[in-house]
């Protein structure tokens, strides 16, 4: 029997799929716990000591929920409380010269391998104590890349061709002149992350004839982007930086992307240059780039992750000139399940044909 767990509601052709790829598959879904943690309690309510039951016999785990971590730190003190018993209990059988327990796992531990997220990012996951525990954990990433390139393409779009200070003058009846009306075409991009998104996105604005250019951690050449820099080589990104017309953030927040986007990486930009974060908010000084917003010292912005979420209604950002709020929904795709079932199954073939865990595998040194 293979126990999966989920806290993602599946449509009945997608447990299809799996029943099909996994005959002895046991699907228990214990309602929508999401992707972020801060959405998770939810499911919990009313239902008690079954959960826990539930995710302590699950050998995979779909999406997440901060009741895993619990059930997980549980088993893992009884463990070490059981290995502790064995050991006084085998220090007396020496004592007594007969055999003891030393070692021995009870059935309390978890069975738990493998966790499938219904996300890209994983900094909401306790990536330690996953790690410590040998559970492997595969993402979403792709799933969702094409919603999020889109999205900020229309973003650049929209920019080029004046569309926020036209809506303004709609709503205002208003027929104006407006100077400024540009192209995509010529203009540079600087995308942070050469992953799905980055990838995604490059491809759509090399069409337009855009310059694209790539950051990754190492400055590896990554197709299709035309030339690539490392995130590490401060003088090549603060050019980078300064000759892009957009720059576009789609990193995995780590402990080496944490506010990478600071007030002096900000500086850098041009003031006719526009910022986009689509990857994670923590990755930017959310404060220093809504000063430069103010001051005048870009032209606009586009936010659809925030240090915190949701964005409280007292934040400065609502009323920020030129900066663009979306709410986290930049991912949103009517075929993301979908996506993200093939991934797991792919991974599951994989797996039954003795090759592993291939795609989207998070590294944990790395931290995504
Ligand atoms: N706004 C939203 O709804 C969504 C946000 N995201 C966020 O976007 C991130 C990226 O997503 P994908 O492109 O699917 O991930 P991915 O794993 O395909 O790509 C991540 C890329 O980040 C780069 N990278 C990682 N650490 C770096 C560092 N320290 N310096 C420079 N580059 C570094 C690497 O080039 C890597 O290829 C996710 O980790 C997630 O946090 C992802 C999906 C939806
Ligand atoms: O994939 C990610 O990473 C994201 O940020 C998703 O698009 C949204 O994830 P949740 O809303 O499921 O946390």
């Amino acid at each position: 029997m293979t126990t999966i767990v989920s806290f993602v509601s599946l449509k009945p052709a997608l447990l299809q799929d799996l029943r099909r790829a996994i005959p002895d598959l046991d699907f228990r879904y214990l309602g929508d716990g999401g992707g972020r943690k801060d959405r998770r309690e939810n499911h919990k309510e009313g239902r008690g000591e079954s959960q826990e039951e539930a995710v302590s016999q699950a050998d995979i785990i779909f999406g997440w929920s901060p009741l895993v971590e619990r059930v997980l730190r549980q088993g893992r003190t009884d463990e070490q409380g059981k290995a502790a018993q064995g050991k006084a209990r085998q220090g007396k059988a020496d004592e007594q010269g007969t055999a003891g327990e030393q070692g021995k796992v009870g059935p309390g531990n978890p069975p738990l391998k493998w966790i499938q997220t219904w996300s890209a990012g994983v900094d909401y996951l306790p990536l330690d104590l996953l790690k410590e525990l040998d559970i492997v954990v595969t993402t979403s990433s792709g799933a969702n890349a094409p919603s999020i390139a889109q999205q900020t393409l229309a973003c650049l779009l929209s920019w080029t061709r004046c569309l926020p200070q036209l809506a303004q003058a709609q709503a205002r009846k208003e027929w104006i002149t407006l100077h400024g009306y540009g192209e995509a075409t010529g203009k540079t991009l600087l995308i942070l992350g050469t992953g799905h998104i980055g990838r995604t996105l490059a491809s759509y604005c090399l069409a337009l004839g855009m310059r694209v250019v790539g950051a990754n951690w190492s400055g590896h050449p990554q197709p299709p982007f035309e030339r690539t820099i490392s995130i590490q080589d401060a003088d090549s990104l603060q050019a980078a930086v300064a000759s892009a017309d957009f720059v576009v953030n789609a990193l995995p927040l780590t402990q080496e992307t944490y506010h990478l986007a600071d007030e002096g990486f900000l500086g850098w930009m041009k003031a006719s240059a526009y910022y986009v974060n689509v990857g994670r908010g923590k990755t930017t000084d959310t404060e220093a780039l809504r000063l430069a917003l103010e001051e005048g010292r870009l032209a606009g912005a586009a936010l659809d992750v925030f240090e915190e979420e949701p964005l409280p209604a007292v934040s400065p950002l609502w009323g920020t000139r030129n900066l663009i709020i979306t709410p986290h929904t930049a991912g949103l795709a009517e075929d993301y399940n979908r996506r993200t079932v093939a991934i797991f199954l792919e991974n599951w073939a994989s797996l039954q044909a003795g090759h592993g865990l291939r795609r989207n595998l998070v590294d944990f040194r790395r931290q995504y």
